[in-house]
Formats: structure tokens, C-alpha cells, sequence
């Protein structure tokens, strides 16, 4: 069967997501602080991937001054997740437009939970490997404290770092439990010096190929 019965917004909607059916994602999870985005500048830099941070799309938005970043912006201030559609519409756009360019997609800071990861794979597809960037709370809550010096985060202090912290704990790391069942999940050990810890990801990357 040809296109031809269908309407021309059902045709665009069956091209885009055609560009991401062979797509290779990998989730990167950890707590806030754990070093996500520090290793995956440096798997952009080896491996060519696109690097889309659900946070970093989120404070795009909300410095764009936009009524759906206003709304945003209060969410996150209060440390709570924002709503999933929001999140997943975002990332979806956001890898549509990368399609013939990238390599790979490192999709950082989501899942946050089980429902978001289930809501991810019907609407984009299934993550091929599923980072586990792990750190001690300690280390997280200093790692953070001292970005917060420097990053004009304003979810980069010390009440609304607990606050992720016990969301992270709660909501996330299921995410990982969810995931061991399919064999995707590594687990990198953070609280290395970044090189050692990029050593740890790169073999993690390399058997993908
Ligand atoms: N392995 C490591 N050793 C020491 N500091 C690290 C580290 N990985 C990251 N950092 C630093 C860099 C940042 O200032 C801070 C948080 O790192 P990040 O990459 O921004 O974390 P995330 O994206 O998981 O919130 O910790
Ligand atoms: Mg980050």
C-alpha cells in the first residue's frame, strides 16, 4: 500500500519518525550531580553522538521567556519534575532535527521514572544501552554545592539539591531496576576521576558497535 490514502499531516508524521527507527539511544542516568553531562560532552567529542540534556531543553525554553517556560520555570525551582508530555515532546523535536546528522543519541536526565522510559519507548523507540552514572550522595552534594558557585542554576542550592536527591532516589532508580531486566544497564563508577570514568563509559560504548 502506497501514501497516497493518507492525509498529508499523516504522511509528515510517519517521515519523522522513520528518521529515528534506526536510531541507537542510550539513556544516561544518575543522580543530579553525578557527572551525566561532564561524560557526555566527552562521548560527543569521541563518538559524534547527539547530546540532548532533558534539563538543558528545559532552560531553553524558560530563558526564552515563553508562557510554557514560565510554567516550567516555577516546577523546577521547586525541585519537582515537570510534566511528561512537556519533556518528551521536547527531546522528540529536538532528535528529529538532528536525524541526518547524528551518530547516536545520549538522552541525559531521562527517564526520571519508570512512566517517563515507557512513554519514551511508544512514542520515539528502545534505548540500545542504559548508563548507570553512579556517585554517593556525599560526592553529588559537594559536586553540586561548588557548581552552584559558578553555574547560575537556581536548582543549585543546598534546599532544593536535597530536595532532587530524594526524588532522584525515589522516582529514578527504579528506572535502572526496570531496565536491568532487558541487560542494557552499565554501571559506571563516578566518583573516579573524569578520565578513569570515561575510560569506564567508552568500553560500555564500544561494545554497542
Ligand atoms: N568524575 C568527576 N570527578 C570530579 N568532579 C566531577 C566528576 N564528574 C563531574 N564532576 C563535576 C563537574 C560539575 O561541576 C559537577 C556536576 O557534574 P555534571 O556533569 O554537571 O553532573 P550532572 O549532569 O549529572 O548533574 O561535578
Ligand atoms: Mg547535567
Amino acid at each position: 500500500m502506497g501514501l497516497g490514502c493518507l492525509s498529508k499531516s499523516a504522511v509528515a508524521v510517519l517521515k519523522t519518525d522513520d528518521k529515528l527507527k534506526d536510531a541507537k539511544i542510550v539513556f544516561v542516568v544518575g543522580g543530579p550531580g553525578s557527572g551525566k553531562g561532564t561524560q557526555c560532552e566527552k562521548i560527543v567529542a569521541k563518538y559524534g553522538y547527539t547530546h540532548l540534556s532533558s534539563g538543558d531543553l528545559l532552560r531553553a525554553e524558560v530563558a526564552s521567556g515563553s508562557e510554557r517556560g514560565k510554567q516550567l520555570q516555577a516546577t523546577m525551582q521547586k525541585g519537582e519534575l515537570v510534566p511528561l508530555d512537556t519533556v518528551l515532546e521536547m527531546i522528540k523535536e529536538a532528535m528529529i532535527a538532528k536525524a541526518d546528522v547524528s551518530k547516536g543519541y545520549l538522552i541525559d536526565g531521562y527517564p526520571r521514572e519508570v512512566k517517563q522510559g515507557e512513554e519514551f519507548e511508544k512514542k520515539i523507540g528502545a534505548p540500545a544501552l542504559l548508563l548507570y552514572v553512579d556517585a554517593k550522595a556525599e560526592t553529588m552534594v559537594k559536586r553540586l554545592m561548588k557548581r552552584g558557585e559558578t553555574s547560575g542554576r537556581a536548582d543549585d542550592n543546598e534546599e532544593t539539591i536535597k530536595k532532587r536527591l530524594d526524588l532522584y532516589y525515589k522516582a529514578t532508580e527504579p528506572v535502572i531496576a526496570y531496565y536491568e531486566k532487558s541487560g542494557i544497564v552499565r554501571k559506571i563508577n563516578s566518583e573516579l576521576p573524569v578520565d578513569e570514568v570515561f575510560a569506564i563509559v567508552e568500553k560500555a560504548i564500544d561494545e554497542l558497535k
